[in-house]
């Protein structure tokens, strides 16, 4: 991110206002635990924001009237081990914190209740799928938008918000609590227009083709059902109860502060550990789902990106602090991990795709995934799934579509995910390793060929390699190519959803080549499309074997400088296939 002077000045005035009075009040209750307890010796309350600094940053200049965004840049130069700041547990939102314990029991519990009743309802109207619900209570949210504690969270933050909204016609302990964290509600960004529940139908449409695509709607239509089946009812008749007789819930309010709940949740909340988080009045129960004041102002990055400098301990009854785990220089930006998670993910969670700082270009790895879809002559049917079970090796095991990919695109639509580059280079390199979801699709490609029962029509040559490479140029149909300028001329939004189309395009770009290689279709013509398999030299730009354009710097071949390699396997393999006798050293 850099730092902008763009965007509406009253609402970055507001919120860089709002921030610093977060800053006095969690020095105030720092101050307050140093004088209360002798620990502040061993943990001293990292007092004034001395080193660091809240900064508007460009996140959101493709709208002036956007909610502005910060982050936390070095006043001066900070030594790896340094700590830059400390939260006092006071100050951390947690269900355990114990202005909040109550809301739970009289308020959140029926809430949840709901959910779960609803939850099942609709489980036993669809027999062949398992309860949703118990694998939801394992705390696992299963391609839900938050796990249980997370969306126990977000309700409480949802009245809390209301609360604070409405101001003081609330009383008891809601009341207490909207007062107590008042200057963190009002630090939060006032919307969120980069998270997937905002994005504009136009920005949807961009986005089509890709992994997050069906993702999005399906998270996005989640957020909406979840409101109207399961919490508006049960949240409006609790603040009923809260509110003066002739103070009425006002709905649409009470929605925004939901909608506005989730979001914070969704793309803020911190995780401290279970075992660690010992105020006196926590149970071994009790969630450890948080949102820590200031410490959810720092921006992210990909877990292994060069770019993270700061990580974050947990003092159990003392405060959480965030520590500089390299040398940051001067001006740099303190940015921390936001996990191991996929570019789809970091879209669908935090709306926007971690680049590499030197091309501006998404960064790979291993996670991101892609999701590959038959051409339609190779159509899911209605009870496919016995079809999955039979082809496993191991018969005791049932094969389920949640074993390919934590995204299914389509409901009912057979996929696989495929990721690491350095599977990619394993499977050119062996006939005969192939990792398990290439081995899926595999096997689902011979499924479709020996399927006897007429639900697909497979037209000849009945070949596995050509089934899989129809699969990916489908999906690369999908997604029309992208040029450098449309890159440069988007921003906000867009500028993701083409990034993310970039990235996918990308990788099923090598993965064809991977594919083409092992199965030896090079050459071949496709029998459904007619075209042929991997022209060796197709495109202009991008490496002259694989036509990847982005996983890394291209080098020339050293005697002619005419044709471009990613890399050492490719040139070899091209010199072998004839680029040997067509090679002219540049000086002849
Ligand atoms: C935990 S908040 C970070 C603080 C946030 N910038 C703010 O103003 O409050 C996460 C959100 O910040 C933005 N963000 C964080 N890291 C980013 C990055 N590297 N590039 C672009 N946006 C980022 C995204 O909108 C994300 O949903």
């Amino acid at each position: 991110m850099t730092v902008s002077s763009s965007g509406n000045s009253s609402l970055v005035e507001e919120r860089r206002r709002a921030i610093e009075r977060c800053i006095d009040w969690v020095e105030t209750y720092g101050r307050q635990r140093m004088e209360e307890d002798g620990s502040h010796h061993d943990y001293p309350h990292v007092l004034k924001l001395d080193r660091i600094e809240f900064v508007t940053t460009t996140s959101s200049d493709s709208d002036k009237n956007a909610a502005p965004m910060v982050g936390l840049f070095a006043k001066e130069s900070i030594r790896k081990g340094d700590t830059l700041v400390t939260i006092p547990e006071a100050c951390v939102l947690s269900e355990s914190h114990p202005l909040l314990m109550d809301l739970a029991r009289v308020c959140i519990d029926s809430a949840m209740k709901a959910f779960r009743d609803n939850l099942t309802t609709q489980w036993k109207q669809k027999s062949n799928t398992r309860n949703p619900w118990n694998s939801f209570a394992n705390e696992q949210s299963q391609g839900r938008v938050l796990c249980l504690d997370e969306l126990r969270l977000a309700l409480q933050l949802t009245l809390l918000v209301y609360a604070h909204r409405v101001k003081a016609s609330i009383g008891g302990t809601l009341g207490d609590a909207a007062t107590h964290f008042k200057s963190y509600l009002e630090a939060l960004p006032p919307s969120y227009e980069s998270l997937i529940f905002n994005w504009t139908d136009e920005e949807m449409e961009l986005l089509k083709g890709t992994a997050c695509h069906a993702v999005a709607l399906r998270l996005r239509r989640e957020v909406e059902e979840n409101w109207e089946q399961s919490f508006a009812s049960v949240l409006e008749e609790y603040l009923q109860q809260q509110l003066q007789p002739n103070d009425k819930v006002d709905s649409t309010l009470l929605k925004e502060s939901y909608f506005h709940a989730i979001c914070s949740i969704y793309s803020r909340m911190h995780s401290l550990d279970a075992a660690n988080f010992a105020s006196t009045t926590v149970t071994a129960e009790t969630n450890t789902r948080t949102l820590c004041p200031l410490l959810d102002m720092l921006n992210g990055d990909k877990e292994y990106s060069p770019r993270c400098n700061v990580h974050v301990l947990h003092y159990p009854g003392i405060h959480v602090a965030v520590q500089a785990t390299r040398d940051i220089a001067k001006g740099d930006e303190v940015i921390f991990s936001y996990g191991q998670i996929s570019s789809q993910v970091f879209v669908t969670k935090f709306g926007f795709v971690p680049v590499a700082s030197t091309t501006g270009k998404p960064l790979i790895d291993g996670l991101d995934v892609v999701h590959v879809v038959p051409p339609p002559k190779l159509v899911w049917e209605e009870g496919d799934e016995r079809r999955w079970k039979s082809l496993t090796s191991d018969k005791n095991k049932v094969l389920e579509r949640r074993h390919l990919t934590e995204f299914p695109p389509e409901d009912g639509t057979p996929f696989a995910f495929m990721g690491s580059p350095i599977d990619m280079a394993k499977v050119r390199g062996s006939e005969s390793w192939r990792p398990v979801y290439l081995n899926n699709l595999h096997l689902y490609a011979l499924f479709s060929l020996s399927n006897d029962d007429g639900a697909e029509v497979v037209v000849e040559p009945f070949e596995p390699g050509s089934i899989i490479l129809d699969m990916i140029d489908y999906r690369l149909d999908q997604m029309p190519t992208i040029d450098d300028d449309l890159v440069s001329n988007a921003s906000g939004n867009k500028k993701t959803a083409i990034l993310c189309r970039m990235l996918e395009r990308e990788i099923l770009t090598m993965w064809r080549h991977a594919i083409a290689k092992q199965y030896e279709c090079y050459g071949e013509t496709s029998p459904t499309t007619g075209k042929k398999y991997l022209p060796l030299r197709g495109q202009k730009e991008g490496c002259a074997v694989c036509q990847t354009a982005f996983s890394g710097p291209l080098k020339s071949c050293t005697r002619c400088k005419a044709v471009f390699y990613c890399g050492r396997g490719c040139q070899k393999e091209d010199w072998k296939a004839g680029h040997k006798e067509a090679c002219k050293p540049v000086s002849s």
